[in-house]
Order: structure tokens, then sequence, then C-alpha cells
């Protein structure tokens, strides 16, 4: 026992005994440690059994970057003993995403993105291989090329013109229009009549199947922790209940989609366009069945002033769009794992290492931007960056083997609805514009964006 009040020491001689032994074991190890002759990136001090997991917060991409202050724009960090690259310049990425882009295409697993998605037989966390390029070819060659993106123009038409009918309502009874919400429910409609042929936005199914979306980035968002990266502390997550939420939205999740499939099946073969994304997976051909339930009118359709053409004159709003991409990236972080040895800017990464690249933190370099936390749209008035893949200080769809293949799908409806909202209302707000974040995988915002809207005159 340690008695420290009579300034007396008495230890039970087998706990001295271990001590000792320890202790011995200790400076065995210390002395017996050759000086590494790797060059690692920078670090800043990590705990022992966290390394430096205590250091992120529930928005890593901000703890993240005001680590990569102190210690550059490539620095390695340990998760437990795992060790991370976190990358957060354009010139890491560049490293990266380009010269050594296949090196770098595999994507980190964990027991919550194996059970999520689908043991990985997602696109998305698919180790790269046969399986994945198939996936992305069929992506890019048929689900999301340019000519099925335009074959969804009408899709697009028709939800921008209900979103619009929505605000009118709004404007009539002078009541505050939630964008959020409504945006939220057009993307998922688009992408739902895109994908499976129609949207489930007003059926109980696809109102669960929204808020199983929203859990399942924040079980995502919630990934990154003690559990998942110190194997002997994965019982956290058993006793606070994380894998049981896990596998109840995966199991939901599954159950939704099972649906949509076996309502695909049982629509047997029917008409002569393929019209979306289910039908061209089951390789069956549909009747084209968009029943929403919605009366949509010719005329509300045609009511959406502007088409493509048009829009490719809006320099302005294009030029917007790209500030917002810069500024508030929807997935503010990049996930790769290194497939070999290789040497990033000078330093030896090793095989297995995992690699976070910080989009949000990219944007927002003042070695890549002047005034980077302005909001100034008119940068890329004369400037010819784009967020195609190739500039790599503006990485909002990431670029490379493992880029978004959905940006031409993504931004035709981006587009469209923006340039609607400001030529058809003036809008006002109560008060300042917040743009406090939500965590998660994608980014939201904290708060609704809640705004009071008034026909234009134009
Ligand atoms: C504003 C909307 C969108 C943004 C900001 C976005 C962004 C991204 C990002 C950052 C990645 C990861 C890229 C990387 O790791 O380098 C990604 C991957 C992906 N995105 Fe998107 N995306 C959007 C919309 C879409 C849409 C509408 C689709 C399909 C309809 C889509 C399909 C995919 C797929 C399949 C991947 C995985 C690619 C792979 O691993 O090879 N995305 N997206």
């Amino acid at each position: 026992m340690l008695n420290f009040h009579h300034k007396e020491i008495d230890l039970h001689p087998f706990l001295l005994l271990s001590i000792t032994l320890f202790s011995l074991y200790l400076l065995k190890k210390w002395l017996s440690k050759k000086p590494s002759t790797k060059r690692l990136p920078p670090s800043p001090p990590r705990l022992p059994i966290l390394g430096n997991l205590h250091q992120l917060r529930p928005l890593t991409h901000q703890a993240l970057r005001s680590l990569g202050a102190k210690h550059g724009p490539l620095m390695l960090l340990h998760f437990g003993k795992h060790p991370v690259l976190v990358a957060q310049s354009a010139d890491a990425a560049s490293e990266i995403l380009k010269k050594h882009d296949l090196m770098f295409a595999d994507k980190p697993c964990s027991r919550t993105t194996s059970r999520l998605f689908y043991n990985l037989k997602d696109i998305s966390l698919a180790p790269y291989g046969e399986y994945w390029r198939s996936l992305k070819s069929l992506c890019v060659v048929q689900l999301l090329s340019n000519k099925m993106v335009q074959s969804f123009n009408s899709i697009r038409e028709e939800e921008a013109a209900l979103l619009m009918g929505k605000i009118s309502s709004c404007c009539f009874s002078r009541s505050r229009v939630n964008l959020s919400a409504l945006f939220k429910i057009l993307t998922n409609d688009v992408v739902c009549r895109a994908a499976f042929g129609r949207k489930y936005s007003e059926e109980e199914a696809g109102k669960r199947f929204m808020m199983l979306l929203k859990e399942l980035q924040e079980l995502l968002g919630k990934s990154i922790g003690i559990g998942e990266f110190i194997p002997w502390l994965s019982w956290i997550n058993r006793v606070n209940g994380f894998n049981d939420r896990v596998d109840k939205v995966a199991e939901e999740v599954d159950g939704f989609l099972e649906m949509v499939v076996e309502e695909h099946l049982n629509e047997g073969c029917g008409g002569e366009r393929r019209v979306n994304f289910v039908d061209i997976l089951l390789g069956v051909y549909n009747d084209n069945r968009n029943n929403s339930g919605e009366k949509i009118g010719r005329d509300s359709v045609k009511g959406v002033i502007l088409d493509h053409e048009d829009l490719g004159g809006m320099r302005y709003l294009k030029a917007v769009v790209k500030e917002t991409m810069r500024l508030h990236p929807p997935l503010p972080l990049l996930a790769r794992v290194a497939r070999g040895d290789v040497e990033v800017m000078g330093y030896d990464v090793e095989c297995g290492t995992m690699v976070i690249l910080n989009p949000w933190a990219i944007g927002r370099d003042p070695a890549s931007w002047d005034e980077p936390e302005m909001f100034r749209p008119e940068r890329f008035l004369d400037s010819c960056v784009d967020f195609k893949g190739s500039d790599l200080e503006l990485i909002p769809f990431g670029a490379g083997r493992r880029g978004c293949p959905g940006m031409a799908f993504a931004m035709a409806s981006v587009e469209l609805v923006l340039a609607n909202l400001v030529k058809r209302f003036e809008w006002e707000l109560d008060e300042d514009l917040d743009v406090i974040e939500q965590p998660g995988t994608t980014i939201h915002r904290k708060y609704p964006l809640l705004a009071l809207a008034t026909h234009s005159n134009l």
C-alpha cells in the first residue's frame, strides 16, 4: 500500500515485483528501439491508446483544419494505433488524387460502413478491383451519362415546377418558406424518380426512408470513434447501442429497397424506353409510369422558364454555385487507403495507411484563394477554375478514379432550381444568414433556411 501521509512506502511484494519487471520491459523496449529511417509527415503529439482521436470533434473537418494550421498541409495522425494521413492543400490532394491515384484507389472500411453498405457492395465503398470497375463503368456509360442526364430533363422540370408552385402559395399567404425542407423533398423526389421510376415522398414508406437516410448520415458521421479504431474497446459500440442502431437502419433501408425492386420485378416487361436506374440494373424494360399522384399540368412545366441553353449563359449563377461549393462542399472529407508503400510529398506512407482529404479546408486555403473566408462569386468570373476534377483547389466532387460520376446529374438540378428561384421571386431574410453546420458525413445547415418570398416583377 502507498502511504504518503506517513512518508513510508509499504508495497505488497508481488506488486513491487510486477512494477519492477514492467519497468525493465519498457526500458529494454526503449533501448532496443532502432531510430526509424522512414521520413514521416509531421504529427501532433498523441496519447497512448487513443492516439489523436481525442483531438477530433463532431465537425471533424474543422478540427482537422485547426490541427493542420499547426502541423502543415500533410500530417500524420493516429486513430488508436492506425496511421491516418491527412491532406489539406491542393498540392497534397494532387499527389494523392492525381499522381498516385491508383495507389490510393481503395476506400477504408469499418463495421459500420460494411453493415450500412451491403458489405461494401455499394460502388462508393467497394474496394478497387474488377467489381468496382464494372459498377463505375455502368454508372459513367449508362446510368449517369450526359444522354441519360438529359433524358431526365422532364423530371427535373416537373419537380422544379412543383417547388415553384409551393413557394408561390407561400407568397400569397405571406408565410415564410422553409427552403431547407423543400430542397430536401425536391432532391429526394428527383433522385427517386430517376433511380426508381417514381417518387415515394408522400407515402409512409417514403417518409420513413427519408428519415432513415438522415439517421444513416448521422451514424456515419459518428463512426470515426473509439469503438471502430481500438479493437479491444469495440464493446463500447455494443454497450452504448451504436451497433444496434446501425443494424436497425441497415435492415430498414434494405427493406425499403427490397420493396422497390419487388415493385419493378412485378411490373414485368413493358414500354420501350429504359427510364430509370432500377430498370436498367434489373435489365428489364418498364412502361414509363411516373405516377407521382400529383397533377402537373403542361402549363406549370412550361412555367419553368429556363431551359438548359439559357442556363449556359448564366455565368454569375454558375459562379455562385462554385463559390458555395468551395465554402460548403456537401462532403467535407474524402477517404482513401494506401494500397502499397508510397512516397507523398517526400514523406514515406505505409501500405494500409488511411488517408483523409479535406475539401472543406482546401477550399479555404489562403495558399490557393484570396480572402478565402469571404463569399465572393466574382472570383470565378474571370477564372477557369472548375470542380470537374482537374483543379485540385476545388474538389467538392472529389477527383481521379473515385471521383463523383453524378456531377452532371446534380448540377443540372441545382442550376435549374436556383435560376428559377432568383428569377421568379424576390427574397428577404428575417435575420442575418447563418451557416452553422450540422455534423454528419454530408454537411447540412443546423437550422433550416427560412425566407420570405414575393413574386418578382420581371
Ligand atoms: C451536389 C451533389 C453531389 C456532390 C457534392 C457529390 C460529391 C461526391 C463526392 C465528393 C464523392 C467522393 C469522391 C471521391 O472520393 O473522390 C462522390 C462519389 C460518388 N457520387 Fe456523388 N455527389 C453528388 C451527387 C451525386 C449524385 C446525384 C449521384 C448519382 C445519382 C452521385 C453518385 C456518386 C457515386 C456513385 C460515387 C462513388 C464513386 C466511386 O467511388 O467510384 N453523386 N460524390
